[in-house]
């Protein structure tokens, strides 16, 4: 199997690039499908493993799915094989993924019950449910987990709106909760809920198939009730994390890059960040325009002391470009204090980093100062392997900047979020071999 990068660093890249449909946006839009029996068109699906998983789990439950291209697919939800639910594929497959877990909120919306393994997705921490659950409770469900199976059981034959507080802004945990609240009796008010593009744009495609959802984009979310909802269609945002790992490849390479088509009122303080790195952009149109630089030089707080770049809750700044911002200050001027709140083990894939020549130091596990070299010295291709989705593509980017050979192992950690990443890259002038 070939399931490994061959890169050699080193070269400058050159041109334009289009980012992929949102993977996390559309783990929960076709998780969404399940709520109506009528036809619904999805627009700029993402041609990645997770998202891929998610359409086959549909297949097997009976959705009709019918794949027009690799970006735009049908599904109709008229009837669900609740055999399914007790088999062997259903644990493998719905484990499989993170995103498997929004399957929860429709089905109970619509069917009264459901079931699904424990889902997998990166091994980045503690990753608790309690939300989800939680909230369907309020709600008028019944859960239980069976530790010998791995299952999550939850009956629900009679949703009934209510006040939910909900113990932290959990995004896929909010999402879960809205899909199990629009097909409730009465009014569902959600506060403290997460309000990333992800969970508005389901929320307007919710409300474009018939759902009455206000409060949209604040953490205060009201849902009233309603009997159906019909079909629609549904166009995915372009990836913000890929549109910031674009930025951060850029810089961090040298290379005079364009994202086309980024979407730029959605990606809140995303392009913000990366300028307090010193890294250079334009706004042209709706692309961002990033020159070659040789230097970016870290901004500090305006007392003068040293900048953090910190995780939370959206509007604040995603964790899942944490790892790149740090790849990408080893190689700027200055230092900055990474600070990883929301995950305990996303920042140990330093030690690789600190193997190609960074200067690194990890406080503890949600800590990281870097020194940034000012590019005076080049990172050293290594061997290493990719422990998660984001720590992989930092990897890839650090590996593109280097000098000599790097080989990257386990790149499904990669591929099952970003779309063929290496022809696309390819495509700009990177030396990569898959082997
Ligand atoms: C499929 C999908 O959409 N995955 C994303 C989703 O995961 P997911 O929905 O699983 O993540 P959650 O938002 O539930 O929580 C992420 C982590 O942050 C902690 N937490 C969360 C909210 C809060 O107010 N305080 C707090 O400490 C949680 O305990 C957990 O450890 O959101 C995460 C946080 O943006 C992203 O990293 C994942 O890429
Ligand atoms: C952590 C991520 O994904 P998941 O929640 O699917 O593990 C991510 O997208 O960075």
């Amino acid at each position: 199997m070939r399931n490994a990068f061959e890169i050699q660093g080193g070269k400058k890249l050159k041109g334009e690039i289009i980012p992929q449909g949102a993977k996390n946006e559309a783990l929960q839009i076709i998780s969404a499908v399940l709520l109506t029996g009528e036809k619904m068109t999805i627009n700029n699906i993402p041609d990645i493993q997770d998202v891929n998983r998610l359409i086959e789990l549909l297949g097997d439950m009976g959705v009709e799915v019918n794949r027009i291209s690799r970006s735009v697919c049908t599904f109709e939800a008229k009837e669900i094989d609740q055999d399914f639910f007790n088999s062997e594929a259903f644990k493998t497959k719905g484990g499989g993924l993170r995103g498997s877990i929004m399957i929860l909120g429709p089905l109970l919306a619509r069917f009264g019950k459901a079931s699904i393994p424990k889902p997998g997705g990166d091994k980045i921490g503690r990753r608790r449910l309690d939300t989800h659950f939680l909230g369907f409770e309020k709600l008028g469900a019944r859960f239980d987990y069976n530790p010998e199976t791995g299952f999550y059981n939850v009956d629900a034959s009679n949703l009934r709106g209510t006040y939910i507080l909900l113990d932290e802004a959990s995004v896929t945990g909010t999402a879960n909760i809205v899909m199990a609240a629009v097909l409730s009796k009465g009014t569902t008010t959600i506060y403290n809920a997460a309000c990333e593009p992800y969970l508005q744009q389901l929320c307007k495609m919710l409300n474009r198939m018939g759902a009455k959802i206000s409060g949209i984009a604040s953490n205060l979310l009201t849902i009233e009730g309603v009997e159906s909802l019909g079909g629609t269609e549904h166009t995915m945002l372009p990836d913000m994390i890929e549109i910031g790992s674009f930025i951060g490849l850029a810089a961090m390479t040298g290379s005079e890059i364009t994202i086309k088509d980024v979407k730029y009122a959605e990606l809140g303080m995303i392009p913000d960040v990366f300028k307090r790195l010193g890294i250079q952009m334009e706004l042209r149109g709706d692309d961002i325009y990033i020159p070659s630089q040789d230097h970016y030089e870290i901004d500090t707080f305006i007392d003068g002391s040293l900048l953090t770049v910190a995780d939370a809750p959206w509007p604040g700044f995603t964790p899942d470009l944490l790892s790149i911002v740090l790849v990408v200050a080893t190689q700027a001027k200055g230092s900055v204090l990474i600070h990883q709140k929301m995950f305990e083990s996303r920042l140990f894939f330093v030690d690789k980093l600190l193997d190609m020549g960074a200067n690194i130091i990890l406080c503890d596990p949600h800590r990281a100062t870097v020194i940034g070299l000012d590019k005076q010295i080049q990172l050293r291709g290594i061997s290493m392997t990719s422990p998660d989705i984001r720590a992989g593509v930092s990897l890839l980017i650090a590996a593109l900047s280097a000098q000599g050979k790097s080989t990257i192992y386990n790149i499904e950690q990669i591929e099952r979020g970003y779309q063929n990443i290496d022809a696309r890259l390819k495509a700009l002038g990177a030396d990569i071999v898959r082997v």
